[in-house]
């Protein structure tokens, strides 16, 4: 069981969400900003083979029950930084730690990881349940236990019909849920998220972000996401890094103290808009920060 979160209760008339009849849900701001850690990432630097400054040292901490949006200019270090907590690459120097200890610790119960690419990845041979079962397959387990959860996965993302389909009897936005079903089934703690929907016409980028944040607040998921959109990022996160290039760094951060559920009504809230201009500053700034010369004139 992952550690205990604050929820605060809003007043249901607060928000236009309220008038909808279907959910029964307390809306809430978490996570507590003193949530246990569940990433701690500690003056991680990373040079790569060819001499690459792919990251200066970055202090970070992903606490549980956070919705964590990194966002920043092309080669800023996002998918680097992305990739040393997923443990695909290690850091040159400082370290890691995951809940607390080492990566070997990684796959206990409260401590499971998955990890969703912006490309599906799916096998196209596969039908889409025996896609999404991969996971199970290869953790050795037993077809009996897998296939409900398979189903449950898929029915977590609304394809609850298409496990028999193919890979490229689906759109493409289907084949990213039949991904993010894949990285459920497994039933982790920690999802990391790289431009998962990047890909994605604006439309069903907007639907799958409104159904990805309400997963991880029904399931209380940490999430850890990459992204280039300022609306995305705004709409999902509970928290937002910026980070800079050349090298890439943290540059600022912003909280998006708004509830959730968040849905239509926030995307068009004064709110939304202002979270977004304040956002693209910073961003502004943070590419003007990452352009050399300029990086140089302020040294
Ligand atoms: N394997 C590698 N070898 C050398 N340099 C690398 C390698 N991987 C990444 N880099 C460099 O490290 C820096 C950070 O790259 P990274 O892909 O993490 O940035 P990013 O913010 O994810 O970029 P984008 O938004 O374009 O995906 C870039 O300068 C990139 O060229």
């Amino acid at each position: 069981m992952m550690a205990a979160l604050a929820h605060t209760a809003y007043p249901r008339a607060a928000q236009a969400e309220a008038a909808s009849p279907a959910p029964e849900r307390v809306m809430t701001t978490r996570p507590a900003a003193n949530a246990a850690p569940a990433i701690e990432i500690l003056s991680a630097e990373k040079v790569f083979a060819d001499g690459t400054r792919g990251l200066a040292p970055v202090d970070l901490t992903v606490r549980e029950g956070e919705f964590l949006s990194l966002i920043g200019p092309s080669g800023c270090g996002k998918s680097t930084l992305l990739s040393l907590v997923a443990n695909l690459n290690e850091p040159s120097d400082g370290r890691l730690l995951w809940w607390r200890g080492g990566f070997d610790g990684v796959g206990a119960e409260g401590r499971r990881m998955s990890v969703v690419f912006q490309d599906a990845t799916l096998m196209p041979w596969l039908r889409i349940a025996s896609n999404v079962r991969l996971p199970l397959d290869l953790a050795g387990v037993r077809r009996a236990e897998s296939a409900p959860r398979v189903q449950a996965a898929l029915e977590g993302v609304g394809l609850g019909e298409k496990g028999r389909s193919y890979p490229r009897q689906l759109s493409g936005g289907m084949r990213m849920r039949a991904a993010i079903a894949r990285g459920l089934v497994t039933e982790p703690n920690l999802l990391l998220m790289d431009e998962p929907f990047g890909a994605l016409d604006e439309f069903t980028r907007n639907k799958l972000d409104a159904d990805l944040v309400d997963l991880w607040w029904r399931r209380s998921l940490t999430v850890l996401f990459v992204t280039h959109s300022i609306y995305e990022a705004v709409f999902l996160s509970t928290r937002i890094v910026v980070m800079a290039a050349r090298p890439g760094r943290i540059f600022a951060e912003l909280t998006i103290d708004e509830p959730h559920p968040r849905g239509d009504a926030f995307r068009r809230s004064p709110c939304f808009a202002e979270y977004c201009q304040r956002l693209s500053a910073l961003l502004t700034e943070a590419s003007l920060a990452s352009d050399p010369a300029t990086t140089e004139a302020g040294a």
